[in-house]
């Protein structure tokens, strides 16, 4: 078993009883992401984080982690009231520093459930996940000085040394039906990109296509996807991976809860 980074635990507001797991938030929403874009899905949301890319769209589950904890019972329940829906996407922060979340996706599997999970990739688990959507992160999600939105770069070191685990990644893929999702801001990310499916491929036993390798444009917002989806989208078509939309961003913007 795969020990969890040391993770810092997140602010709560019930008593931290060591059961469960920290929560965000739990809403029904569209798919946004990846293959599944457009596909009704409840989202369950973990608070707390292993890195701390400088663009985090969910700054209050890594850099400000806050939420309550939930036993596995209760999430299930919450997940069931959304009766429309039959897909589950486990996201965070990062989910996988959670053990308890092997319990949640065993319980969410047995209930009838698809699951995605949201990762970035660092943590290996073994639990019923019916698709992997891993987003490994680029030397670009790195908070330098300049960009780190809450301090001046404390965190810049280690997550530069954490961002990649090519034994937990490879892992992953050859355990489960994945994509591999990258976070785009312009054409310089792409020779780390191929470079990393290169590696990605030697290390694993699994065929990568090239149309399991998403770029997504970076932008939290509508304004800032203005300035990154048209470049990303021809990268997508000159590289030959597939494109993915941030369709939650171009519905409802930044709006919480979508
Ligand atoms: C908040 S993360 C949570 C899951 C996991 N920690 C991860 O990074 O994959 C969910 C997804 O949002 C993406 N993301 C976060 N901030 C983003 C931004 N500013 N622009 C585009 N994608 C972003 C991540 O790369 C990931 O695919
Ligand atoms: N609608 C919607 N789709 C998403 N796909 C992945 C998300 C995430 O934050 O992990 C996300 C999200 O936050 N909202
Ligand atoms: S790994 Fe995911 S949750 Fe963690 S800081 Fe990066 S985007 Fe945010
Ligand atoms: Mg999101």
């Amino acid at each position: 078993m795969p020990v969890a980074h040391d993770i810092e635990e997140p602010a709560t507001d019930a008593d931290a009883t060591g059961e469960g797991l920290p929560i965000n938030e739990v809403f029904y929403s569209l798919q946004g992401e990846g293959t599944l874009a457009g596909v009704p899905s409840v989202f369950v949301r973990t608070s707390g984080c292993n890195l701390r890319c400088w663009f985090c769209d969910s700054y209050h589950t890594s850099w400000e982690p806050t939420g309550a904890w939930r036993d596995v019972d209760s999430i299930i329940e919450k997940v069931q009231s959304h009766e429309q829906a039959d897909h589950v996407v486990l996201t965070g922060g990062e989910p996988l520093i959670h053990e308890e979340s092997v319990e949640l996706l065993k319980r969410l599997d047995a209930e009838g459930y698809h699951t995605t999970v949201e990762t970035n990739g660092t943590i290996h688990r073994d639990a019923p996940i019916d698709l992997a959507s891993i987003s490994p992160k680029l030397a670009n999600s790195t908070p330098t000085p300049e960009r780190d939105p809450k301090g001046e770069g404390e965190w810049e070191q280690k997550h530069e040394q954490n961002r990649i685990d090519m034994d937990a990644l490879s892992q992953m893929v050859d355990a489960y039906e994945t994509q591999l999702k990258f976070v785009v801001t312009d054409v310089s990310d792409l020779p780390e990109i191929t470079d990393l499916v290169d590696r990605v491929r030697e290390a694993t036993a699994t065929t990568v296509a090239d149309d399991d390798v998403l770029l997504m444009p970076e932008g939290m917002t509508r304004e800032q996807l203005n300035g990154t989806r048209s470049e990303v989208a021809e990268l997508a078509m000159e590289y030959g991976y597939r494109y993915t939309p941030r369709l939650h961003v171009d519905l409802w913007n930044d709006a919480p809860g979508t």
